[in-house]
């Protein structure tokens, strides 16, 4: 049997009073509460997935930076601070400053019902791979982009990445029974999509808390 490929995780989280905008209307002053709360339940769910070695939260959100430390993840601030693209790449420079080798896969922070043993499918899938993603859930954009031992790290997120990926060489897993890594959370249908999945801790318990005020 060979020994499977061991990965670093990089999760981007923008600062919460920026996030989740299209929210808004339906979770109104928890917004920003509701961004750190995916960010949390996605880096719980990462660190519980055994190729997961390392996760690295890539924010300047000091509370995020402390709930994602308190779970056992590393920080590093936005240095950057020129978007999406070039959080993950600092991200991903910082795991290959201490392992040249890495592999890199990057995660969305707004994935609140991922499964550790989906990710795991995920990730033995990308190991076959130089480049690979995971479409979301809509099938436009991409939640997970992964670059193995040695493959230079450039991800194209934004708008419609899926097409992005795809013309950059990164191969398409396409994989059934991933719904917990596809589902990234935008909108209100999203949100409940998800709920309907079963989201972690953090969002389950703000989820009942806005029960509670509607
Ligand atoms: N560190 C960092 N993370 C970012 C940045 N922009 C987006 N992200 C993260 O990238 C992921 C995908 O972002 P979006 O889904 O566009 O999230 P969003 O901007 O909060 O959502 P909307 O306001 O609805 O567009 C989420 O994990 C965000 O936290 C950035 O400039 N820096
Ligand atoms: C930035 C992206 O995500 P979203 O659709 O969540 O904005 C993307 O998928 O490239």
């Amino acid at each position: 049997m060979t020994t499977p490929q061991l990965w670093t995780v990089v999760i981007p989280v923008k600062r919460p009073e920026h996030a989740k905008t299209r929210l808004a209307d339906a979770v109104g002053e928890l917004r920003p509460r509701f961004a750190r709360a995916f960010a949390a339940d996605t880096v719980r769910a990462a660190l519980d997935c055994p190729p997961v070695t390392r996760v690295i939260v890539v924010t300047d959100d000091a509370a995020a930076a402390d709930e994602a430390r308190s779970l056992g993840a590393e920080v590093v601030a936005d240095a950057p601070d020129a978007g999406l693209n070039a959080a993950l790449r600092h991200g991903a420079e910082a795991a290959r400053s201490v392992a040249g080798d890495a592999a890199v896969a990057s995660l969305s922070a707004d994935l609140p019902a991922l499964r550790p043993a989906e990710l795991e499918r995920v990730l033995a899938a990308a190991a076959q791979h130089p480049l690979s993603f995971v479409a979301d859930a809509a099938g436009i954009g991409t939640t997970l982009y992964a670059a193995g031992p040695g493959v230079p790290f450039e991800p194209a997120f934004g708008g419609r990445s899926r097409a992005a990926h795809r013309l950059a060489g990164a191969v398409e897993l396409e994989l059934g029974g991933i719904p917990s890594v596809r589902r990234d959370v935008d909108t209100a249908v999203d949100l409940w999509d998800a709920r309907r999945l079963g989201v972690g801790p953090r969002t389950a318990a703000l989820l009942a808390e806005l029960d509670v005020a509607l």
